[in-house]
């Protein structure tokens, strides 16, 4: 049989990934595959650079609509990026009868409700494996692994470039701004790195995940945002010392109330698995009624990782695309018309308990005043640790550091505790609050 034909749109990091695993692996994956699979066209803007890669065994364009208007084409990957030229595209594809497959979080999470919707209709296939932590067969183990499971929770390090500048700034006190660099010129981070930072990547892998371990649709736009460029290392370093790691995590839980969806940086018990995720790896905790807790851990970033997770996705399209649509795999694995319209919960009705780091004038009462307030509030302390001022702030110093580890409250209510404190004349700096989670 002819090999299936593939047209790669965008031809960077992850294309070229794509490129050379597939030439490396072709006899191996087509006697999975049942067909071989042949990339046949990349697009690229500089077409210079991608000849450079695929010499004579493509057709190398500048215009990515040249992909999606030839006949021969049978599924078109979208490895470009960005919200406005990549929808365009993937919609015109799926116009056009093509399967597409892509590896970008961002579209999916902010138009996933179309697109998929679009597919549907046309009865082809949209798949999306490297868009949620890369090289982890994380989507397909959500969507058909744990199908017999209601979920309960999923907790993930899901994004490579911030779990990078963490464990680098902690194990060799380097500056944010240099191990940011090495991370871009590693491929890891986004075109725009804010995105990586700021949460937002993290946020859209999270929403992704969300939308298919409780079969809700895709809300990015509900989804509580913070990402890692308001944190210390003296965080870092108190964390440590009550057992701690602080990571950047994605996580989404069900609750009677509604779907929690939050991305922020987290303490977690240094005996966890996943407090031990160092470097660009990934790692994603889910918890399922059935199953219990499992850990996928592996490479989130990077050029051939994310091209092991693409052509995963070319394999089952290869495999499926005669099938009857009806009886593929659900975009989102529950069926379109079972979605569920449960709420995402705001944050203020988030339940978790809480690292504070107040630092305060050292003098006499300022601990009372402190703890007063949170027992006013109902919030029950589970350990405090006041630091030596001479150790804060040099010999002689006036102003020391109160770590406060608290029992469960609902944000709202840490929200009100936090500016009742924030208003004493003795907390000296904006406090530090930052959330903490058992994943047991
Ligand atoms: N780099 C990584 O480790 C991962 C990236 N992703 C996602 O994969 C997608 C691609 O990322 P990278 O390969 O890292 O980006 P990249 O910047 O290395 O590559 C993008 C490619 O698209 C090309 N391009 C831009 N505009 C174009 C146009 N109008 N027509 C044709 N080509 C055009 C660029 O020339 C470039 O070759 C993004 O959505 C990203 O979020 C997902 C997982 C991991
Ligand atoms: N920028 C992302 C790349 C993969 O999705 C990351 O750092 O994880
Ligand atoms: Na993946």
């Amino acid at each position: 049989m002819k090999p299936i034909q593939v047209g790669l749109m965008g031809f960077g990091t992850v294309g070229t990934g794509v490129f050379n695993v597939l030439q490396r692996n072709q006899a191996e994956i087509k006697r999975r595959a049942g067909r071989g699979i042949e990339v046949s066209m990349v697009s690229r803007r500089n077409t210079a650079l991608a000849q450079e890669v695929v010499g004579d065994r493509a057709t190398v364009v500048a215009d990515a609509r040249a992909i999606i208007a030839n006949p021969d084409i049978d599924i078109v990957v979208e490895l470009i990026g960005g919200y406005d030229l990549a929808k365009e595209l993937v919609l015109e594809a799926i116009a056009a009868g093509k399967h597409v497959v892509t590896a970008n979080k961002a579209l999916l999470a902010v138009h996933g409700t179309e697109i998929f919707a679009a597919a549907s209709a046309k009865g082809v296939m949209v798949a999306f494996e490297a868009a949620v932590a890369g090289g982890i067969p994380i989507i397909k183990s959500l969507r058909e692994g744990l199908t017999a499971n209601r979920i309960q929770w999923i907790a993930g390090i899901i994004n490579g470039t911030t779990n990078f500048i963490l464990s680098e700034m902690r194990d060799k006190g380097l500056d944010f701004e240099v191990v940011l660099k090495e991370a871009q010129r590693l491929g890891y981070a986004e075109a725009d790195p804010t995105f990586d930072i700021e949460g937002v990547d993290a946020a859209h892998k999270l929403t992704l995940m969300s939308a298919i371990a409780f079969g809700v649709p895709v809300q990015f736009d509900k989804a509580h945002i913070e990402g890692i460029t308001k944190l210390s290392s003296v965080d870092i370093k108190y964390a440590e010392q009550l057992g701690y790691r602080i990571k950047l995590l994605g996580i989404t839980k069900r609750t009677p109330k509604g779907i929690e969806l939050r991305v922020h940086p987290c303490l977690i018990p240094a005996k966890r698995l996943i407090a031990n995720v160092e470097g660009a790896m990934n790692a994603v905790v889910v918890n399922g009624d059935a199953v219990g807790t499992t850990l996928y851990y592996g490479k989130g970033a990077g050029s051939e990782p994310t091209g092991s997770a693409v052509i995963a996705d070319l394999v089952d399209i290869t495999r499926l695309h005669t099938a009857d649509a009806a009886q593929r795999v659900p975009h989102l694995a529950f069926q379109p018309d079972a979605m569920s319209d449960t709420p995402v919960l705001p944050m203020g009705d988030v339940v978790t308990s809480y690292y504070l780091r107040l630092r305060v004038a050292d003098e006499a009462g300022v601990l009372a005043r402190v703890t007063g307030i949170l027992a006013e509030a109902g919030i029950s302390i589970d350990a405090v640790l006041q630091r030596e001022a001479d150790e804060v702030g040099g010999e002689g110093s006036t102003q020391t550091d109160l770590i406060i580890l608290t029992h469960d409250c609902a944000e709202a209510k840490m929200d009100a505790a936090i500016a009742q404190m924030q208003a004493l004349p003795t907390v000296l700096q904006s406090i530090t609050r930052i959330r903490k989670e058992e994943l047991a």
